[in-house]
């Protein structure tokens, strides 16, 4: 099958590769010329474990193409993949220029009969409003589908969580867009569920806030926790035996961050609201998160009376490990603060501090290692749980000016720190 993929964000880029490895000729085609440049060489724009090697594999075996020209971008295709941003706007809902200016591209191009697969996370609705704008713009009087394809892999583990996918949702009001689309995928040998466009639509925005909803759950289970001597990794693990409850998505921290769960839960408010609907839980689970973000910076401001003249490492930067997106990492917000507060910020991330000096202060500083970042802080602050930072001899610690160390992903067990002589605090412990 032809297939083009329209943008190479996280979501296009993953696509293209991973139909590409499962033998369909696929071309990615991405505005941003720069970007596209580097993808013919072979070099991924986004860190992603195994992304490079798989890329380079089907540009050789010529399945994986580039372009920054739509024209050439569809001219083979069979099937197009709608993968563009679907960033928030001021008031929390869903930005659809993107999208919309991606059906317009395929309605000046498109020559032949052709299947439009919206990967994008998008708002109830918006694949009729695709269809509307391809039939409103198109030039060549050709037929088309539309379905509904939402993604649902996580950053950092992208590759994998493509080929062992829960299940592809399909969703189409076309028996026959919906076959072609299942037999593009059969290759994954992933369960496939069908449905309809709005219900395919909905299922990724509840999802995502589903999930954001466990998290904020067990960070308020985690306050109890601290307020009541409970400790909240064992409440959690009780929890999750229950298979009703399930394990994931229930470690206490300092709330989600990342390019969707803050912006999908936020959009998908204002879905509810566009249809007179409050909704009240998932306005918590915002709430909640917010607070969480700065629950570090609350408990140095307890145990310090001024962190003016503090020098403080934060390790970790990405919003969780094994990426280099800094898109709502809490890196950003607690960074502020603490410089507002006068302090002086050293900061360590195994890959993320490229990405994260265009989003963090000019005045943080960065260290070449953990042991540097370490060196004479007053405190250290834990942000990203990486292998690296968890796997630290906690002898490392002793290097500060006092080892005290403020932990926002639970990385190690209150037990060795105290045997290390490290004043540990922690989320829910
Ligand atoms: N990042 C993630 O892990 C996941 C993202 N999603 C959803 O997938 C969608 C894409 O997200 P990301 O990959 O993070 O997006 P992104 O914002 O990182 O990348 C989008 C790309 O599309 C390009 N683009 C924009 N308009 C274009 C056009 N008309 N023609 C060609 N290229 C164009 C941009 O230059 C950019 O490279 C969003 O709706 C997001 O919610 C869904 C699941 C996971
Ligand atoms: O729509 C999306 O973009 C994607 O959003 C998330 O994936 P991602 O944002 O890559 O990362 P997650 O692993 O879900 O983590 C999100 C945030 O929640 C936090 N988190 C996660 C799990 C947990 O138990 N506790 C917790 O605080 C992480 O630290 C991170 O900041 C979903 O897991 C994907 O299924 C979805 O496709």
């Amino acid at each position: 099958m032809n297939i083009s993929v329209v943008g190479t964000g996280y979501v296009g880029l993953v696509t293209g590769v991973s139909l590409a490895e499962i033998g369909h000729h696929v071309i990615c085609i991405d505005i941003n010329e720069s970007k596209i440049e580097k993808m013919k060489q072979g070099i991924s724009p986004i860190y992603e474990p195994g992304l490079d090697e798989m890329m380079s594999r089907n540009i050789e075996a010529g399945r994986l193409t580039f372009t920054s020209n739509h024209k050439e971008g569809f001219c083979h295709a069979d099937v197009i993949y709608i993968a563009v941003g679907t960033p928030e706007k001021a008031d929390g809902s869903a930005n659809l220029e993107f999208v919309e200016q991606a059906a317009r591209d395929i309605a000046n191009h498109i020559t032949k009969d052709i299947i439009v697969v919206t990967k994008s996370t998008v708002p109830a609705g918006t694949n009729d409003r695709i269809l509307e704008i391809i039939e409103k713009n198109q030039i060549h009087n050709v037929k088309f589908d539309v379905v509904a394809n939402p993604e649902f892999l996580r950053e950092g583990s992208a590759l994998k969580d493509s080929f062992n996918a829960d299940r592809i949702v399909i969703g189409a009001n076309s028996g026959y867009a919906a076959s072609i689309i299942e037999k593009i995928n059969e290759p994954f040998g992933v369960p496939i569920y069908h449905t309809d466009i709005r219900s395919a639509e909905l299922i990724k925005y509840a999802s995502n806030a589903f999930l954001a909803t466990k998290i904020s759950f067990i960070n308020e289970i985690a306050a109890i926790c601290e307020r009541v001597g409970a400790n909240v990794e064992d409440v959690s693990k009780g929890m999750g035996m229950d298979q009703r409850i399930g394990e994931s998505f229930l470690n206490a921290g300092i709330g989600y961050g990342g390019s969707c769960f803050p912006k999908d839960t936020k959009a998908l408010i204002q879905i509810a609201g566009n249809v007179a609907y409050d909704f009240e839980l998932l306005k918590g689970v915002v709430n909640v998160n917010q607070k969480q973000r700065t629950l570090l910076i609350d408990k140095l401001n307890e145990r310090f009376d001024t962190l003016a003249d503090k020098r403080i490492a934060v390790l970790g930067l990405a919003f969780k490990p094994n990426t280099d997106d800094m898109r709502e990492a809490a890196s950003i917000i607690v960074t502020e603060r603490l410089i507002e507060q006068g302090a002086t910020v050293i900061t360590y991330d195994p890959v993320a501090m490229e990405s994260a000096k265009d989003r963090l202060h000019s005045d943080i500083l960065y260290a070449a290692s953990i042991q540097k970042a370490l060196t004479d802080a007053d405190a250290a602050l834990i942000l990203t749980e990486w292998d690296e930072i968890r796997n630290v001899n906690p002898i490392v610690f002793q290097s500060m000016k006092s080892p005290i160390v403020f932990d926002g992903r639970n990385c190690f067990s209150v037990e060795t720190m105290k045997e290390s002589g490290v004043e540990y605090w922690s989320v829910g412990r």
